[in-house]
């Protein structure tokens, strides 16, 4: 991330509320997330990741609180308010989300349809560019999604989250059911976009390696809120006893060790 000067808050979410039946998932939550940083959001199992990505995004209506996205409120906002801003996000979720009966091309084009005005040739010259920027090989968009790999689903999903030029990308567990290549490839693909697009990008995962080769911060959920945030070092000081566990632990060692041999081997 590029850290010059103070830092704009695209996504502010304060006192956020989440509950199913008496089931309380979030409660006092609140969350800024900066312009340009590629923000690593982590927990335990079940501590309301994905509803949080969600909440944001105006999938899931919370019970209580405020999200802004770029200043405008995502609850309380009029049908067309809310319809230009989400033109200004792209949401990749765990699978891709794609639709099984449409070509990876068309896939992509979904998002399009919306833009008045848009060719129908444009339109596709505009999805095989997503579909480039994203590495896959020009004869994907043919494909339909079943006939992919996991990972070129993935990047399938990836491409039809910037269709349209988006400035903030939500990603669910972009490397989840990847081998170590590919996700290590994934993270990569995720940054070089971030940085050349100049993209914020919010990212559920579990993924230490992911933490440690890409994440410029890290908001940790426990205790139905945000309960830290920071950078990698900042984690380490942390006596929470999941954070303690999460970040001290032995995979976390390994993911530290992977990161260090990237960085000497000049592939950072
Ligand atoms: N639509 C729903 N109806 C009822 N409960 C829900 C719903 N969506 C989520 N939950 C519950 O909210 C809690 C948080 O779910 P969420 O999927 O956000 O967790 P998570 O942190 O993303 O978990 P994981 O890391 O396992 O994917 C869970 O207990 C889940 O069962």
């Amino acid at each position: 991330m590029m850290d010059s000067g103070p830092r704009e808050t695209v996504i502010r979410v304060r006192s956020l509320k989440n509950q199913f039946g008496a089931h309380v998932v979030h409660e006092n939550l609140d969350l800024d997330v900066y312009r340009g940083e590629i923000l690593g959001v982590v927990g335990g199992s079940g501590t309301g990741k994905s509803v949080l990505l969600r909440s944001i995004t105006g999938l899931q209506k919370p019970k209580a609180g405020s999200i802004e996205v770029f200043g405008v409120n995502v609850l309380s906002e009029e049908e067309s308010a809310r319809e230009s801003l989400e033109e200004r996000w792209g949401v990749m979720f765990q699978d891709g989300a794609l639709f099984s009966s449409l070509t990876v091309r068309e896939n992509v084009e979904v998002p399009m349809r919306s833009v008045p005005g848009l060719a129908p040739a444009i339109r596709r010259d505009l999805a095989d560019l997503k579909i480039s920027m994203v590495g896959l090989p020009y004869s994907a968009g043919d494909k339909y999604p079943a006939e992919l790999s996991g990972g070129m689903r993935k990047r399938a999903g990836l491409a039809r989250a910037l269709a349209l030029d988006p400035e903030i990308v939500f990603l669910d567990e972009p490397t989840a059911g990847l081998d170590p290549i590919g996700a290590a490839a994934f993270d990569t693909l995720i940054r070089n976009l971030s940085r050349s697009l100049e993209l914020t990008v919010f990212l559920v995962t579990h993924d230490l390696d992911t933490l440690y080769a890409i994440c410029d911060r890290i908001a940790v959920l426990a205790e139905k809120k945000v309960l830290v945030t920071g950078s990698l070092e900042d984690m380490q000081k942390v006596e929470h006893p999941w954070v303690r566990e999460y970040f001290h632990g032995p995979r976390a060692r390994a993911a530290s060790e992977t990161q260090a041999s990237r960085v000497a081997t000049g592939e950072e």
